[in-house]
């Protein structure tokens, strides 16, 4: 007689009979302890878990689930289950952004690389092919100024082409896997050719055909060498979002939706899912939406979460989260362990390397996040969990945020200070813009505003004037532009030593820091400098922080420090 539970609303068959054999191994829920269950099915979780735990203590071999059900278990299959969770149907999420996947060599890679880890049953997101998604924003923007009998003709559209009929070639699938892709992608841009006008909604579109030919392709080449896998478009498996266009967030009920789809599918037909990172469905219109330049991070994040895994690995072309960033400072160190603190802030601040929203499902579903090099998979990477060990560290990472504007708003006291504090933000809040960082006194705020929220409206100056002309009216306002935030990810316990330090390098370098915030994360300390002074200083300070060798222990438990090498002045690298 064969039976069935369920799990994630999803119907598990049970073969054999309940009342009288074991619960098939391959079907079995087994890991229910691990798996973090959506509310609608923690009860019915929570009864099967306390019933095979009963029968597992007492020894006896029968258990009630529920409405009558009764399970016998053969106890080493009990002890088994729980020991080693073979009967999972995911173990991790396995993320490999565009540079990981840029040619057919690097896809070849990518599968060893999976292959390389035959304990680890992972469910895959993959960005766009390398500059992918550049390349079709670039082929978006000529599209509307070029003519409709040119469209075919842009040469970003050639790129694009030839780099993913090359990649099929050269892996030996069949063109047919994106074929259909191309076509419509070449319909797409005549169609913006004609309308003259590339909207934020036709963007997403247009970008949404890097991933999914990516996707396509490999999931394509892991089946022709044998590895059954099951290609994803993530707007069709329940990435539900806002239809903020360009930069949509990720609705709760994409958790549920998701796990429903992939355990279903799995159960049915056990196959590696290769799933289209940074794309969602907007809840309103339907339409596709993208998460934000860098996006598939916060896709595979939302995957950890929603299928309760043990871990989600973004693999990249660094060696992990490293104190600054390379291309500013080519000397910077991979930093071994962060919080979920820390790598928020730090992606929030600017880091490229995670997605700034990508932090939130990890940090929710604690589901510890590792940052590995997929050019260098034997480096230990970056680990982000909960918490970490806090005793020896200073500082984690600088990182740059530069272009910013800053506003100082200095009352004209025709408003006491709890109604002064209220009105500017209340402003802010009317126009939709985001501030970053904030420093108040009685009389007076400065603050910066969110860059990347002001440039995806293309309004920058009018919305300004706009926020200027709102403010004047109970205080007096200095627009700063050109601006940068070097923001300082560490122990914030240990702020005056950071700040005496920060100080000194500063003032030997001649730089004045026109605002400074300490964050209530614990976890970040802001300065302002200007634009044209920033990378000097970030290298200074990375110099200062990471390689002078002056934070040594003694200095942490409190000794002299040695002030000779404090003040080293760097002059460039
Ligand atoms: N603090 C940092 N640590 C590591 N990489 C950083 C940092 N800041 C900026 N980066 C940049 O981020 C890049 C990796 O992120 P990203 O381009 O999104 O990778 P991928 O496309 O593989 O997901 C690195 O090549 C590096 O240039
Ligand atoms: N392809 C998208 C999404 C993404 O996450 O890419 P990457 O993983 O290469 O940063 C982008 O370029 O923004």
């Amino acid at each position: 007689m064969a039976s069935s539970l369920h799990v994630h609303g999803v119907k598990i068959p049970c073969h054999g009979a309940i009342r009288s054999s074991k619960l098939c191994p391959q079907h079995m829920p087994i890991t229910l302890k691990r798996l973090r269950f959506s509310d609608s099915v923690a009860s019915h979780s929570r009864l099967l878990c306390a019933a095979i735990e009963d029968s597992s203590r007492s020894g006896r071999r029968r258990a009630m689930i529920k409405g009558g059900v009764e399970a016998v278990f053969r106890e080493e299959e009990i002890e088994e289950r729980f020991s080693d969770g073979t009967a999972e149907a995911f173990t991790c999420v396995m993320k490999f952004g565009g540079s990981s996947v840029a040619s057919a060599k690097r896809m070849r890679e990518i599968a060893d690389l999976i292959l390389s880890f035959p304990e680890e049953r992972p469910a895959v997101v993959l960005s766009a092919m390398g500059k992918t998604t550049n390349k079709l924003l670039q082929a978006g923007e000529k599209a509307v100024s070029c003519g409709v009998n040119k469209a075919s003709e842009i040469e970003e559209l050639s790129f694009v082409k030839e780099l993913h009929l090359r990649t099929v070639d050269e892996l030996g699938v069949d063109r047919s896997v994106i074929s259909a892709h191309l076509e419509e992608l070449e319909q797409l841009l005549k169609g913006i050719a004609v309308m003259k006008e590339l909207t934020l909604r036709t963007r997403d579109y247009l970008v949404s055909f890097g991933e999914c030919m990516s996707t396509r392709i490999f999931a394509a080449y892991l089946n022709k060498i044998g590895i059954k896998a099951h290609q994803y478009d993530a707007f069709d498996i329940g990435f539900i979002t806002t239809d903020d266009f360009t930069n949509a967030d990720i609705l709760e009920a994409t958790y549920s939706a998701v796990a429903k789809r992939l355990h279903g599918d799995w159960i049915n037909d056990p196959a590696i899912p290769v799933v289209t990172g940074f794309l969602g469905k907007a809840w309103k219109s339907c339409a596709i939406t993208t998460l934000g330049r860098g996006g598939s991070d916060l896709t595979a994040t939302t995957i950890g979460k929603a299928l309760g895994l043990r871990e989600i690995q973004v693999w990249k072309d660094v060696d992990g989260v490293l104190t600054c960033d390379p291309s500013i400072y080519p000397r910077a160190e991979p930093v071994p362990y962060l919080s979920f603190d820390e790598a928020a802030e730090l992606a929030y601040f600017g880091a490229q390397v995670l997605h700034p929203q990508s932090m939130r499902p990890a940090r929710e579903g604690n589901i510890p996040v590792r940052v590995k090099n997929s050019y260098n998979p034997k480096a230990p990477g970056t680990l982000i969990t909960k918490t970490r060990d806090m005793s020896k560290a200073v500082l984690t990472s600088i990182v740059l945020k530069q272009n910013v504007t800053m506003l100082d708003i200095v009352s004209t006291c025709m408003l006491g200070q709890f109604g002064f504090l209220a009105k500017v933000f209340s402003t802010f809040e009317d126009l939709g813009i985001s501030v970053d960082v904030v420093a108040t006194s009685e009389v007076s705020i400065s603050l910066t505003l969110d860059p990347s929220k002001l440039w995806s409206r293309e309004l920058i100056q009018r919305e300004l004037d706009h926020v200027v002309e709102e403010l004047e009216k109970i205080a007096v306002v200095n627009l700063l532009q050109h601006r940068s935030i070097i923001s300082l990810i560490g122990n914030v316990q240990r702020s005056s030593l950071i700040l005496e330090k920060v100080f000194r390098v500063l003032r030997t370098n001649g730089v004045n820091v026109q605002m400074i915030s300490q964050g209530a994360s614990k976890v970040n300390i802001s300065l302002i400098v200007n634009d044209g002074e920033a990378e000097q200083c970030m290298k200074a300070l990375h110099y200062s922080f990471f390689e002078s060798g002056d934070l040594s222990e003694q200095v942490l438990d409190g000794e002299v420090e040695n002030s000779s090498a404090m003040s080293h002045r760097v002059k460039s690298h």
